[in-house]
């Protein structure tokens, strides 16, 4: 008999799992460990508005995740950022990233502020037990949706599983936003850099629909730069990154009104693969992410839809 499902990880692979089960009539329960939904594509709260500190935007060439799309722009989750030049539309969550997460939450019910931290199986079901000591269950399936390293830890009921996971690499990335006065003149919004500290640059307050008080950009580190400086202070990471930026763009830069830094320590993993998703249909346990696939926003919806399916195959 199918119980709830329990789905570890509210990021855009969980709760694409969670949608597509919901729309087969099967209950849910998510967990995470923030306080809100998101993951990558979460938006960080601060004094001078929303900032995207993960994901700046994403492709999409996958019909099905087209549809969805389309679906959360009509809903006004999200939009193409027509400032972006490209053969293909640049998406953006509106008025912030983690618009689109919300609108795939929906009334999903949702445990958050929720670290779990072991799933194990008894006679017939699976329990969680989260960091606080608290029990959550009986569940008949769980679905694993974290960054391979967190997913591996809770994969040990299905060592094939963790093994897997255990082999994919994430790569760090240091982020860092500015809030400035005034617009910087004559800059791209959207800034790739072949360089040893600086990866790229997002006019962040310049996506659509944003309301944020100053004029906000978010620089992402090289992922080698960011692995030498894992343990910078973050007053340093916001020198370097800012400095870095100002050589970029050839010129001074007015004081910062505004700086944070954030650390991703698994921000997408060094290797694509096709795995879609991983599962030990037997047991009733699953694991998806954009690891499963090309790391990235759609590659993790899609691993999430992969899931749902296997899961969905095995009942
Ligand atoms: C700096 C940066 C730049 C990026 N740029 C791009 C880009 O340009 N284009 C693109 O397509 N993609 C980009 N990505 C990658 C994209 O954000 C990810 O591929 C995608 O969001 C991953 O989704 P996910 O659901 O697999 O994982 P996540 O979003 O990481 O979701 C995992 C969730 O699990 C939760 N969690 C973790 N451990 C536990 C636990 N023990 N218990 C409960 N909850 C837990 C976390 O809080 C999180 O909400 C970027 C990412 C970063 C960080
Ligand atoms: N992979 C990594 O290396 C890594 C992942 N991390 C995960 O990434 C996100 C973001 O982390 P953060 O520390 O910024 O989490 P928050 O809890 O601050 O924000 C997540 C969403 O929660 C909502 N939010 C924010 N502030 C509040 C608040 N005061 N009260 C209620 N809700 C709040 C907000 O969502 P909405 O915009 O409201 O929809 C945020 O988007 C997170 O999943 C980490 O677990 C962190 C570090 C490394």
């Amino acid at each position: 008999m199918t119980q709830t499902i329990a789905i570890i990880g509210a990021g855009m692979a969980g709760l694409s799992a969670a949608h597509a089960l919901q729309q087969a009539g099967l209950p849910v329960q998510l967990f995470d460990k923030s306080r809100g939904s998101g993951g990558r594509i979460s938006s960080k709260r601060s004094e001078i508005g929303a900032l995207d500190l993960g994901a700046p935007g994403f492709l999409a060439q996958d019909p099905a995740f087209l549809t969805a799309l389309a679906d959360w722009a009509s809903a006004g989750s999200c939009a193409a950022w027509t400032a972006i030049d490209g053969p293909q539309p640049y998406w953006v969550g509106t008025p912030r990233m983690s618009a689109i997460s919300r609108a795939l939450l929906g009334d999903l019910p949702t445990t958050f502020s929720c670290r779990i931290s072991e799933v194990f199986r008894g006679e017939r079901h699976w329990q969680l037990l989260d960091t606080a000591g608290a029990s959550h269950g009986p569940f008949s399936h769980v679905i694993v949706a974290l960054p391979a390293p967190q997913a591996g830890v809770l994969l040990t009921a299905a060592p094939a599983l963790a093994a897997r996971a255990a082999s994919v690499v994430m790569e760090p990335v240091w982020a860092v936003a500015l809030g400035f006065a005034e617009a910087q003149p004559g800059a791209q919004h959207s800034l790739r850099f072949d360089d040893e500290i600086l990866q790229q640059a997002t006019h962040d307050s310049a996506k659509p629909g944003r309301d944020n008080r100053l004029d906000s950009w978010v620089l992402h580190a090289t992922a080698d730069w960011t692995r030498q400086h894992l343990d910078l202070p973050k007053e340093a990471v916001i020198d370097r990154l800012a400095h870095a930026f100002a050589e970029r763009l050839g010129r001074r830069l007015p004081p910062a009104q505004f700086a944070l830094a954030h650390r991703w320590l698994y921000a997408y993993p060094a290797r694509r693969t096709d795995w879609g998703a991983l599962g030990d249909q037997q047991q009733g346990l699953f694991a998806c992410g954009d690891w499963c696939l090309d790391g990235t926003v759609e590659g993790a919806w899609r691993s999430g839809a992969r899931a749902a399916q296997l899961l969905l195959a095995s009942l």
